[in-house]
């Protein structure tokens, strides 16, 4: 049976960026604890601190956020006896998290306010024989863990703490051929994943061991006519592959393979102009992951950032401010 496979933007869509909208939702956003999908997304808490918190820096909103109290809890929900750090107080220690976590502190200049050589023990604890890295104590491997590993213990500056030859070769082992890698050897390539590998081999200085045009080319091919990204063939695009695909494409230095114009477009209408934030397709409720997501490619392409646009750039938003004043977007 045919299935859509693409969407179509209406013509009373948003056409600029409601930066202010955007801020207020995220700081809204939690002040009712009792909120249903606050409430269900307790599991996730400290990414979604970190999602909120850089698409504020993003708008130069950072201030809004309650600083102290999110060091606080950063600080509660570190594992006093394995050094991880979890998303909730209360919740097991995970890569996922720690990294949000260290992320943040970073943006803050507050490393000091956990244990950081029991952060670097966690993550190195859970490197492989194959160089690969576990989610959790459960022993879940996948290519995004060794993104959580090197990001983190770059920001920490112990790269010394973990095999980097080996976290290499185990991700190498994961690329097929069409340039792109899955969440394990042998896994189908999603955009998602390469953002991931691309990231760990550019932080780990082998950049050189990629099919760079074959890549660039397959995440090209994620474009579809209405100027939005999927992050498979054959799907729906989705806003944050916007991320995943230009983020990866930046890295490589093929941004240009990919039609700006059309993009933007599509990124804007995924604008809720009513409760503000950004949804993974035009007319869907809106949430703070994808509300970072194209808020960070957003403004990049909207303000047509020259600067190269890096996954560790966007974590610190370190946004050129007077650009964003240039451009009256100052709120
Ligand atoms: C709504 O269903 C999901 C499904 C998966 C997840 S996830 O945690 O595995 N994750 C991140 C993610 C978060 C949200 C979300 C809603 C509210 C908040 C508050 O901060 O955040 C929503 C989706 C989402 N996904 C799922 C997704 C995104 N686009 C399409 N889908 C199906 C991504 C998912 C995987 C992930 C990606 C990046 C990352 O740093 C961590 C996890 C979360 C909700
Ligand atoms: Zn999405």
């Amino acid at each position: 049976a045919f299935t859509k496979k693409d969407v179509t933007l209406s013509e009373d869509r948003p056409k600029t960026l409601l930066l202010q909208k955007h801020s207020d939702y995220l700081a809204s956003y939690g002040l009712n604890k009792d909120d249903y999908e606050y409430c269900m997304t307790e599991y996730l808490r400290m990414s979604g601190i970190y999602w909120s918190l850089t698409a504020m820096e993003i708008m130069n909103e950072s201030s809004r956020m309650p600083k102290e109290e999110i060091i606080e809890f950063i600080s509660s929900c570190q594992d006093k006896e394995s050094g991880g750090i979890s998303a909730s107080i209360g919740h097991d220690p995970h890569m996922l998290y720690t990294l949000s976590a260290i992320q943040v502190l970073s943006m803050y200049d507050r490393v000091d306010a956990i244990d950081a050589e029991g952060v670097v023990r966690y993550v190195a604890s859970m490197q492989q024989e194959d160089g690969s890295f576990f989610g959790d104590q459960w022993g879940e491997v996948d290519t995004r863990f060794s993104f959580c590993a090197v990001m983190c213990l770059s920001l920490l500056h112990r790269l010394d703490a973990i095999n980097i030859n080996k976290a290499v070769d185990f991700v190498l082992s994961c690329m097929n051929f069409d340039g792109g890698f899955g969440s394990k050897p042998g896994s189908e390539s999603h955009a998602g994943l390469i953002y991931c590998c691309v990231g760990t081999l550019s932080i780990c200085k082998r950049m050189d061991a990629l099919h760079a045009d074959e890549l660039a080319w397959w995440l090209c091919e994620r474009q579809l006519p209405s100027g939005g990204l999927n992050g498979r063939p054959e799907k729906l695009p989705d806003l944050c592959y916007s991320w995943w695909v230009m983020s990866s494409l930046s890295m490589l230095n093929r941004i240009h393979w990919v039609d700006k114009k059309n993009l933007e477009q599509f990124i804007l209408a995924c604008q809720d102009p009513e409760t503000g934030g950004f949804s993974d397709r035009p007319g869907d409720i809106t949430d703070p992951f994808h509300t970072l997501f194209g808020l960070a490619v957003g403004v990049n392409l909207f303000l047509c950032f020259t600067r190269v646009f890096y996954y560790s750039d966007v974590f610190f938003a370190n946004v050129n401010r007077n650009l964003l004043q240039e451009y009256d977007y100052i709120i």
